[in-house]
């Protein structure tokens, strides 16, 4: 056994420490033989393995005689993905990206090694294909794509079992976790087990953005049912057929959970994602404390989006400073759009004094029902304190309801963010109203994903607004050739570019929590 540990460490080390520096593997000892070895995606090798090796491991005879090394396999892959290009040049757009995330999905099936390092060489062609807006198309259509599981899935079934299922994991390691419940992917809504697509996404960016070693990442399905009918009645569901859990039967869950993977991996840190708005907040309120973990939706957007809207101050030849003389219209009081204001709000705070802050609130709230003020009946409390109508400075002559059109013209915001969810939602006279916008360049930030879901296109801004907006989108968009040879140049505000760095950050510092300074911080460098 020793022999075979010795060669597969020589096998996989120099591959393994080039390409996943950041969390340092180890030495990696395999402790399989023969064809088991080439259907482990993280240690196979495909064709490569030289001879000795396949003397060595049981290999001989299990693979053609030619090697091919690495580099020729990597060019092989290449070939094929410009060629499944090429023809299907003029498909339908949902066609070409589910047949472009197949392909991935295969290696990533078949050799780990191989699929990161090309997602690390040719990260922006395919973050839009292994993340958004892909991912959601995949989710959606998960039942009929699932050929392998990925991850681990624990289920309302499982109550009382986790403690031991969580040992079924095969890695003795995990730093990094990507925890769902499905209840609101992206803009997509409940799509209850087939959610699973997003934590393998925002774990594949942690590795190509961050270097985790993807030996220690688990993305995480806790299935407690659905509140989707058309998914319960789907013959190819396969989650739970049931109603999906509410109050303290979910959060025993949630709690059995964190309980179980903190019993075996203490320094693990637990990302939430796409938790619909009331178990976002609570979980994260309950657990903040006790574990290492974070809700990207609430946290990684707010500083995102901090650090865009400090972007764009800068964009208006500006100083930092004058952040707290922007006035920011928010359409979205979901989780993503309260934890913006959240953030945006300390950060005035810390910069202008809680008293200025009272006296001249620069935030607008909307929801699916117009303008939040204190007016509002049965408002959520966690859009009160965003609500409009009780400082000194908050006298606008805008009443509880007002649209979204009323809100921009007599505000005449510099900044119109959207996180709603609702595709087109800032339509042309939204944005022609924004032309009145008191800055020299309005800054129009389209956040919701997937691109069917961005409150507008980036075409759209740039004709209705004008040339001189700052865009930014939460699915990519291309850039918009404006005539005369100019440029339109789009953004992409999405979670994606901090979570990576919370989480290696936090890591790395061996944090025992994560603290609204360190995202604050993560933003503002
Ligand atoms: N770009 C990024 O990094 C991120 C984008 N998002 C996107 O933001 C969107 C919302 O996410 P959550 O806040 O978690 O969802 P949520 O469901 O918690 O909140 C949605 C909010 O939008 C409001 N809304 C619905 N229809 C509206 C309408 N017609 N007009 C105005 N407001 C309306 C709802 O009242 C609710 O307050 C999703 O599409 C998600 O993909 C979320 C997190 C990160
Ligand atoms: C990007 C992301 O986290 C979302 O749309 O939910
Ligand atoms: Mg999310």
């Amino acid at each position: 056994m020793w022999r075979i540990g010795r060669a597969a460490l020589v096998l996989n080390r120099r591959q393994h420490t080039r390409l996943f520096s950041a969390s340092i593997p180890g030495p990696c000892i395999v402790h399989k033989r023969g064809a088991d070895i080439l259907h482990d995606p993280w240690f196979n090798k495909d064709t490569g393995f030289p001879l000795t090796e396949r003397d060595r491991l049981g290999l001989r005879g299990l693979l053609p005689p030619r090697i091919i090394s690495f580099e020729q396999q990597y060019e092989r892959f290449m070939e094929s993905y410009r060629s499944l290009e090429k023809h299907t040049r003029g498909a339908p757009t949902n066609v070409v990206s589910l047949a472009k995330w197949r392909i991935l999905n295969r290696l990533h099936d078949r050799n780990e090694t191989l699929y990161y390092r090309v997602l690390i060489d040719n990260i922006e062609d395919f973050a839009p294909i292994i993340y958004t807006p892909t991912v959601g198309l995949v989710c959606q259509n998960y039942g009929g794509l699932f050929r392998r599981p990925r991850g681990m899935y624990f289920s309302a079934k499982d109550k009382g079992e986790m403690m031991s299922m969580i040992y079924n994991w095969p890695s003795p390691q995990v730093d990094m976790i990507v925890l769902t419940d499905g209840s609101r992917i992206l803009g997509l809504g409940d799509l209850g087990v087939q959610g699973i697509g997003i934590p393998i996404g925002k774990l594949d960016m942690y590795v190509a953005a961050a270097g985790m070693n993807p030996q220690r990442i688990l993305p995480v399905m806790l299935d407690v049912g659905t509140s989707n009918q058309k998914l319960l009645e789907d013959r190819l569901y396969l989650g739970l057929r049931q109603p999906r859990l509410e109050g303290e039967e979910y959060l025993s869950i949630v709690d059995e959970f964190m309980e179980a993977v903190h019993t075996r991996w203490p320094k693990a840190i637990v990302q939430f994602e796409d938790f619909q708005m009331k178990w976002a907040f609570e979980t994260l309120h309950r657990y903040r404390k006790r574990f290492c973990m974070f809700n990207d939706d609430i946290q990684g957007t707010a500083g995102v989006a901090l650090a865009g809207l400090l972007g764009a101050v800068r964009a208006q030849g500006r100083p930092l400073s004058d952040f707290v003389k922007q006035k920011i219209v928010v359409v979205g009081a979901g989780s993503a759009g309260i934890g913006v204001l959240t953030m945006a709000k300390q950060a005035v705070s810390r910069m202008a004094g809680n008293n200025e802050m009272a006296a001249n609130n620069p935030f607008w709230l909307l929801d699916k029902d117009g303008l939040v003020t204190k007016d509002r009946k049965n408002i959520d409390p966690a859009a009160a304190p965003f609500a409009r109508g009780f400082g000194l400075g908050e006298i606008d002559g805008l009443g509880e309801g007002a649209s979204l059109v009323e809100v921009i013209k007599k505000v005449k915001p510099h900044v119109l963010l959207g996180l709603s969810g609702v595709g087109g939602i800032f339509n042309e006279e939204v944005l022609k109203a924004m032309r009145e916008s008191d800055s020299a360049r309005p800054a129009i930030f389209a956040m919701s994903n997937p691109t069917a879901n961005a409150e507008c296109t980036a075409a759209d801004a740039f004709k209705y607004t004008g040339e001189h907006i700052v865009f930014a989108s939460g699915s990519p968009f291309e850039n918009i050739k404006l005539g005369n040879g100019k440029i339109g140049h789009v953004n992409q505000a999405n979670n994606m570019y901090l979570f990576p760095g919370i989480g290696l950050g936090s890591l790395l510092a061996g944090a025992r929590s994560i603290s609204d300074g360190m995202l604050q911080a993560a933003s503002e460098w």
